[in-house]
């Protein structure tokens, strides 16, 4: 079998004076042509690194915490049950059928394995590039940019699959300096599944650890009563303090942690403190994801929208895909585990149901099998969210014809999930709740105008 895969082996020749190569041009350089990746802006370029072969290089300051790249693998294998011969084979089927772009750019990778014809060529490339491509089963990729990555002790980035996205993600560990090499560490061996499994749950469990401390602040304001704000200030504010970490530490800045700042806001408010109420409620606004206001509205339709009322719709008349409130972005639709009264009314039975009926739309911007569908779908917004198929079919249900990039889908209903990634998105389960229309979002929306 070959090398552990996350751990290429080095040698060490001496390179050419350093040449910068822009990763996101389709030029090449040195026969070596390179990829688009899936950042909008690129914020490293391909470099002769001395002694390294090439690397990545910052062509900017990239700040810590920054997700440096995010890519999908061109070639993957599975790195157990599977022979020498086996692997060799589907290796050579993968780069056969590639675009002869992204083939020149595979053949251009570094490769520390004597070969004597194609398919040992390209397996030897395989066996010194590829990266862990699946938490749970080994899978092992090649990934055009992420493998570019030299290895250094004190690596300034750190290498992850996430599995949400299907996708290898590379983020700054700390700032790194325009011109800086971006280095990663092949040291951390894969561990055996159980212990990957287990540090999983550990991760899960320490997430619902804070989940949890977050609602018992949120009961204790509640158990105040009206007067909250009047109760102990300065305890309370400690409170929203003690929230707000808490979310920055689940890395979830988005609805709750806006709640928390414009919570210490009324307090600072009703405290007569309004310095601090100014600073809480622009923070609070500036963390909140917002959407676009409508424009060219008349006062009254403007009100009607501010207010979410809901005119009767009449017989025969056509929905409104521009509607927010029937067809809202991503950022609007319900959390799964929360009842959202705007969205759901209580029946005599105690059941939730919903209350009106709306419909998420999401043009597909990718998609991928391996278990089941998953889709990374663009919202109104401009929001990428992923949406993973858990129907019985697992997605085979949608003729795939009409599973194609720039195909719209809307989904009624739609909930937002906390994936275990800690990544949300939406968990389809029925299949009769879904739709995909043959055109792009922005030409149904413009069919609809
Ligand atoms: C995954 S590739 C990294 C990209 C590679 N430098 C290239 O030109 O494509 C791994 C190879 O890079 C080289 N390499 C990586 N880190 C290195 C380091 N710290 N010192 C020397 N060589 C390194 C070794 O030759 C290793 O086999």
């Amino acid at each position: 079998m070959f090398n552990r895969i996350n751990q290429p082996s080095g040698d060490l020749k001496p390179s050419n004076p350093p040449v910068i190569l822009d990763l996101h041009t389709s030029s090449t350089s040195k026969g070596c042509p390179v990829m688009q990746s899936t950042m909008e802006k690129s914020v490293y370029a391909l470099q002769d690194i001395p002694n390294k072969g090439k690397g990545l290089v910052a062509t900017q300051k990239i700040p810590k915490g920054m997700r440096i790249l995010s890519e999908e693998p061109v070639i993957s294998a599975s790195c157990f049950g599977i022979d020498a011969r086996g692997l060799q084979k589907s290796i050579h089927q993968q780069v056969t059928s590639m675009s002869e772009e992204k083939r020149q750019a595979f053949l251009s990778m570094h490769n520390i394995h004597p070969y004597k014809n194609d398919a040992e060529r390209y397996l030897g490339i395989f066996q010194t590039n590829s990266l862990p491509a699946e938490t749970i089963d080994d899978i092992a990729a090649i990934f055009l940019e992420a493998c570019r990555i030299n290895h250094a002790c004190d690596n300034n980035a750190q290498k992850n699959w996430n599995e949400a996205i299907k996708r290898h993600t590379v983020h700054a560990m700390r700032d790194i300096d325009q011109g800086e090499e971006i280095t990663i560490t092949y040291l951390a061996p894969l561990k055996p599944r159980q212990v990957r499994q287990e540090a999983l749950k550990e991760k899960i469990r320490e997430s619902d650890r804070r989940l949890m401390e977050i609602d018992r602040l949120d009961t204790a304001v509640n158990i105040l009563g009206m007067d909250w704000f009047l109760v102990s200030p300065s305890r309370t504010l400690g409170y929203f303090d003690r929230q707000v970490r808490l979310y920055q530490e689940l890395r979830r800045e988005d609805v709750g942690f806006a709640h928390a700042f414009n919570m210490a806001a009324q307090l600072s408010i009703a405290n007569g403190d309004l310095a601090r109420g100014r600073i809480f409620a622009e923070k609070g606004v500036s963390k909140t994801k917002v959407g676009e206001a409508p424009q060219g509205l008349s006062q009254g339709d403007f009100e009607d929208w501010l207010w979410r009322r809901e005119k009767p719709m009449v017989p025969g008349q056509l929905a409104n895909l521009r509607n927010r409130t029937t067809f809202p972005g991503f950022a609007s639709v319900p959390e799964e585990n929360d009842i959202d009264l705007v969205y759901y009314e209580r029946k005599e039975t105690g059941v939730f149901t919903p209350r009106r009926h709306w419909c998420f739309l999401g043009e597909i911007a990718d998609f991928g099998t391996s278990v089941r569908l998953q889709m990374e779908i663009k919202d109104v917004d401009g929001q990428k969210i992923p949406l993973y198929f858990h129907t019985d079919g697992r997605g085979a249900e949608l003729p795939p014809t009409l599973v194609q990039k720039g195909h719209t889908m809307a989904i009624l209903y739609a909930q937002s999930h906390m994936f275990m990634s800690m990544d949300v998105g939406i968990r389809h389960e029925e299949p009769r709740l879904i739709k995909i229309f043959p055109e792009s979002l922005r030409n149904l929306l413009a069919f609809n105008d």
